[in-house]
């Protein structure tokens, strides 16, 4: 029997085939996972999908990605698939030919019944018995995808050519699967993984397949878990803190460490007492879940976790600069380096100077570039001439991240043969000539790094770039964060429907005036009953009343930045 498990990235494949194949090969059967442990099997198709997965290879069109695809899925049936079938075993899959049909065709547009005849080619007429979709909301994929990466050591891998479409493709890719499911209903079995612990999911999932193995009667397509009961009513801004709470509390029990993710940069007594809570079980998601927050309670934990996690206290620091933040940093350094030195962007103080000479004669140069965002003295160059003759390329570019200057233009130039998509990045909150000579030219393949470089740009070229990105991807929104201006607004307006926990993200920093009052309203209303919406909802509304909070209590004369704010709370 042939078992394919299809869904978005980060839906929990490979996690639930991997299950799958333990406990089926434990109740006795002969099992072959083609992909055992996320890995191909095939040396071949692992090149192939090396290939597509490379990031320097922008200009890739949909066709070739398709036909590599394909060959990949090719290879692996020669090598692995068919010749396990041929023994008799089950043979498990994680994504088949019906990933290829559903990227290519939902994800890049182009015509289903034009790729059709392709895979038939390429299956030699072999089809899975049975294929599990794993259905999730795209925006919990993505975070237990990014919490997964941070908890194995990969929170910087850099993005694969996939990862620069942007989060949009997601979405389109899952609305493609669910389509095919539909019209294959005795095929397809829908497993839901939103709200559900694995251990329960995994039995539901076995108990499926042994029916099938079995020959009994598949009852339901959709395998609906039994949803936690909401609280009663319409949530808005007045409940939404109840609402959150409720809400997480619930994942608590089921993710404990998603639940600690969530509280990231979320200030206020009610999101530290759960810190509190999971201080000594999660300390390492608990500092980094700090991030940016500067009130007296954030720096107990800080200085309660440095101990024991210095690397996620230096990371949970942010780009906080008050005097506390250069004593700690000072006395993380030993243990946490390379953290430290990155978290100096923007500065340009004797102490940050200072941990960046140390960070240099230690042989730190790469993690002092990365921390020398948005810094232009003489030094600076200094370090970023020592750098290029290191060549570290992608390090100088970052480097380079804010500055404006015909210096800091001049160097880019000389960088982008060597890494365009860092100095991409550089180019972020800018308008010179070269950043929209490369965002035009990487717009189709790195549109959500492309959206991203255009934060807080207010020209008519950049909302002509974002209005082009909101019906594809979410990062058009992410690049209106904090601004108050009409275009932003229509903009936000018009993709709420589409991308609501980013709408709502993009106003976090703004005051809780009736503007944003009402479209968080009418966004609770129409989505209140997805965990990121709450969760980003809430995190405005916090953050609103800090400064609220501010406003009452602090003289005018002072500057009224957000971490400030996080004193005045406390
Ligand atoms: N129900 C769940 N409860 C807790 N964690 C989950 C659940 N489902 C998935 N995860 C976690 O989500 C992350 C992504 O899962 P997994 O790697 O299995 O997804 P995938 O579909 O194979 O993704 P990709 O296609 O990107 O490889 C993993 O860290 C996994 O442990
Ligand atoms: C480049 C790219 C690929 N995909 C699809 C194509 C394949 O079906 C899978 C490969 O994923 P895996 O990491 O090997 O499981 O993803 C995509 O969806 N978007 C892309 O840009």
């Amino acid at each position: 029997m042939f078992i394919d498990f299809e869904g978005i990235d980060g839906s929990g494949k490979t996690t639930l085939s991997n299950l799958l194949t333990a406990r089926l090969k434990r109740m006795g059967y002969k099992v072959t996972h083609a992909r055992e442990g996320g890995e191909l099997q095939s040396p071949t198709a692992r090149r192939i999908r090396e290939l597509t997965r490379d990031s320097r290879l922008l200009e890739m069109g949909p066709r070739a990605e398709f036909f590599l695809n394909l060959a990949r899925d090719a290879q692996q049936l020669e090598e692995v698939i068919a010749p396990s079938l041929k023994r008799g075993e089950v043979c498990i899959t994680d994504r088949y030919l019906y990933s290829q049909l559903a990227l290519t065709a939902g994800g890049r547009g182009l015509k289903e019944n034009a790729l059709l005849p392709a895979c038939e080619l390429a299956s030699q007429g072999l089809w899975p018995d049975l294929v599990i979709l794993v259905d999730v909301d795209p925006d919990l994929a993505r975070l237990r995808k990014r919490l997964g990466k941070l908890q194995s050591g990969r929170a910087n891998d850099t993005d694969s050519r996939k990862g620069l479409v942007g989060a949009g493709l997601a979405v389109r890719v899952r609305e493609a699967f669910l389509e095919q499911a539909r019209k294959d209903p005795t095929r397809w079995i829908i497993l839901e993984n939103n709200d559900q612990p694995l251990r329960m999911l995994e039995q539901r999932l076995v108990e499926a397949v042994v029916a099938r193995l079995e020959g009994r009667e598949q009852p339901v397509q959709r395998m609906v878990p039994a949803p936690a009961p909401p609280l009663p009513g319409v949530p808005s801004v007045d409940d939404v803190e109840e609402r959150f709470f409720h809400a997480l509390d619930g994942l608590e029990a089921r993710e404990p460490q998603l639940a600690v993710w969530l509280l990231n940069g979320i200030p206020g007594l009610p999101a530290h007492q759960r810190r509190l809570a999971y201080a000594e079980r999660l300390p390492g998601l608990v500092a980094r879940s700090l991030t940016g927050l500067d009130d007296d309670t954030a720096w107990t934990l800080r200085e309660v976790l440095a101990p024991s996690v210095p690397v996620d206290v230096a990371e949970g620091l942010g780009f906080v600069t008050s005097p506390r933040s250069h004593a700690l940093r000072q006395r993380l350094y030993a243990q946490a380096p390379a953290a430290v030195l990155e978290g100096l962007k923007r500065q340009d103080s004797p102490e940050a100077w200072a941990l960046r000479e140390r960070g240099m004669k230690d042989g730190h140069l790469g993690a002092v570039l990365l921390g020398l965002a948005g810094v232009d003295g003489e030094e600076s160059w200094v370090v970023r001439e020592a750098g290029m003759q290191r060549k570290l390329y992608a390090e100088v570019a970052r480097s380079l991240g804010g500055l404006a200057t015909e210096r800091a233009e001049a160097l880019r130039e000389v960088l982008l043969k060597h890494d365009r998509l860092s100095v991409l990045k550089s180019t972020t909150g800018l308008e010179t000539p070269l950043a929209l000579g490369l965002r035009e030219q990487l717009e189709k393949g790195a549109l959500k790094l492309v959206l991203r470089s255009l934060t807080g740009v207010d020209s008519p070229r950049a909302w002509e770039m974002r209005e082009r990105g909101a019906p594809l991807t979410k990062e058009a929104l992410d690049s209106v964060d904090g601004m108050d201006v009409p275009r932003a607004w229509r903009l936000r307006a018009s993709s709420a429907r589409r991308w609501p926990a980013t709408v709502v993200s993009s106003m976090r920093g703004l005051p809780l005036v009736a503007e944003t009052r009402a479209l968080l309203e009418r966004v609770l209303s129409e989505q209140g009953g997805s965990l990121p919406v709450l969760r980003n909802a809430y995190a405005v509304v916090a953050q609103a009343r800090l400064l609220e909070q501010a406003a009452r209590t602090v003289r005018p004369s002072v500057e009224t930045s957000t971490a400030h704010l996080g004193r005045q709370e406390a």
